[in-house]
Parts: C-alpha cells; sequence; structure tokens
C-alpha cells in the first residue's frame, strides 16, 4: 500500500484564522500531521508526506522509528493534480491512499478498517461532503477535490467502472476545517496526541455553552 499525505505546508487551515494567527495555524497543521504520520506508520506503511512546500520532518517531534518511516516530497501543483500523480497503476500494482492530513482523530483501527477493503475504490467521507481518506486500485479512477467531492468521486468511480465502497468511520469522517471542529480534537483527547497538546498550549479549553459542547480560549497569546 503505498500512502500519500497531501499538506498545505505555507498558510494552512485559512478557515480557522477567526480564532487562530497563521503562525498558530501553521503549529496545529503540523500537529495534526505528526498525528496523523504516526497512525499511518503505526499500521505498517511508510507515509509520503506530498507537501507544497520544503517541509524539514525534524520539525514535527516524531519519535525516531515513525521519522525514519517518512518521506517527503515537494509538489506545487494543486491538490488534485498532485494528488492524481500518484494513483495507480504504481509500479508494484499496489493501491494508493491518500489520508489528508488534518483527521486529528485518525486512529491506527480506523485506517486498517479503510486499508482493509478490497473495493476498486473506498472512501471514507467528511461529514460535509469532503473525501477525508481514499484508497484506490482502479487503475483509471481519478480524483477532483474541493466541494462536495465525495459526491464527485462516486460519480467518477461510476464512469470508469469501479466498484465503490463507503467506509463509515467516525474517526475518519472528522477533519478539522472550522473553528467548531477544535472541540473534537479535545473531546477525543488521548494526551499523548500533539494536535490536543498543542490547543491547550494555546489556551483553548472546553467549554459548554447553552447545553452545547465548544471551545473557549483562556489565557491570550500574541497576536500576529
Ligand atoms: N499537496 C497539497 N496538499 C494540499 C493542498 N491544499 C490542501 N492540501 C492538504 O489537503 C488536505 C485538505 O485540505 P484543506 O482541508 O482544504 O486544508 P487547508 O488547505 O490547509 O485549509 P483551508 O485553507 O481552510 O482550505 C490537508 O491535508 C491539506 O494540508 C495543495 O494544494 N497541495
Ligand atoms: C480537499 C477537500 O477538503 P475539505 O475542503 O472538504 O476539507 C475535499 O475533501 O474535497
Amino acid at each position: 500500500m503505498h500512502v500519500v499525505v497531501p499538506f498545505a505546508a505555507t498558510d494552512p487551515k485559512t478557515r480557522l484564522a477567526s480564532v487562530l494567527t497563521s503562525a498558530e495555524r501553521s503549529t496545529l497543521a503540523r500537529a495534526m500531521l505528526a498525528d496523523v504520520l504516526t497512525a499511518t506508520v503505526e499500521v505498517g506503511t511508510e507515509p509520503t508526506v506530498v507537501s507544497t512546500a520544503p517541509l524539514d520532518l525534524d520539525t514535527l517531534s516524531l519519535e525516531a522509528t515513525i521519522r525514519d518511516a517518512v518521506s517527503v516530497t515537494v509538489d506545487d501543483r494543486p491538490l488534485t493534480e498532485a494528488v492524481n500523480a500518484r494513483l495507480p497503476p504504481n509500479h508494484d500494482d499496489a493501491p494508493t491512499a491518500v489520508i489528508m492530513a488534518d483527521l486529528a482523530l485518525a486512529t491506527p483501527d480506523a485506517l486498517v478498517t479503510l486499508f482493509s477493503r478490497d473495493a476498486d475504490v473506498a472512501i471514507a467521507p467528511g461529514r460535509s461532503g469532503g473525501t477525508n481518506a481514499l484508497v484506490v486500485s482502479h487503475p483509471d479512477f481519478r480524483v477532483d477535490y474541493h466541494g462536495a467531492s465525495y459526491l464527485d468521486h462516486c460519480e467518477i468511480a461510476r464512469e470508469v467502472g469501479a466498484g465503490l465502497e463507503t467506509v463509515d468511520s467516525f474517526r475518519l469522517s472528522t477533519d478539522i476545517d472550522e473553528p467548531d471542529d477544535l472541540a473534537e480534537i479535545l473531546i477525543h483527547d488521548t494526551e499523548t496526541d500533539r494536535a490536543p497538546a498543542c490547543l491547550r498550549e494555546l489556551g483553548f479549553a472546553l467549554e459548554t455553552r447553552d447545553g452545547r459542547v465548544g471551545v473557549a480560549r483562556f489565557e491570550e497569546t500574541t497576536r500576529e
């Protein structure tokens, strides 16, 4: 299994700009990337980060065994093109998995569930219709990200005659895009993952208001 983790290294997570500075978004994006890479290596894969700009893995504080299994390639093409360039057919006939770097709740178990499907295309959709993770073994399937890309990918699979399976996974369906999503990171805090530690360091904590759980920021940090 080839595992690709796309990563927008410059000014990531712009939809969080109302609650995090550019530097903070970059720190959180790297913390989530580190957690995703750790989970993917723990299931026995050697992921490649497809980054829009050079990325020093030593800045991610990965354990040495995880660090050694990860490689980085820089590809400044738009997301869809960069991913399509890495889909089957591969030189060894192995499928390609594409795991987004903002799946802060991804666990080895959730990834095993995805990786064990034998459909031509297996997709773990995001809650708003994105494509958070997928595995492609069909040689003609190509991605088209953004918008309700899960629906687009269902259609593309039909067009090329690829069998598609949708993977029902709470953990893989949770990507961190909007301020409300930050609560998920703290609700499911494992205390070893980097993303919840990063949010706690930035002063975020869970807060229940009017019966709803969200996050509140209790410490002021310097804003850019
Ligand atoms: N290689 C590559 N990865 C990308 C690109 N755009 C987004 N990504 C990654 O693809 C995944 C999903 O993207 P988004 O949720 O839109 O992340 P983002 O671009 O950091 O966030 P927004 O600025 O809020 O859209 C994340 O892992 C991003 O790091 C791109 O142009 N190239
Ligand atoms: C890349 C995009 O991510 P989202 O904007 O849904 O987070 C998608 O899944 O098509």
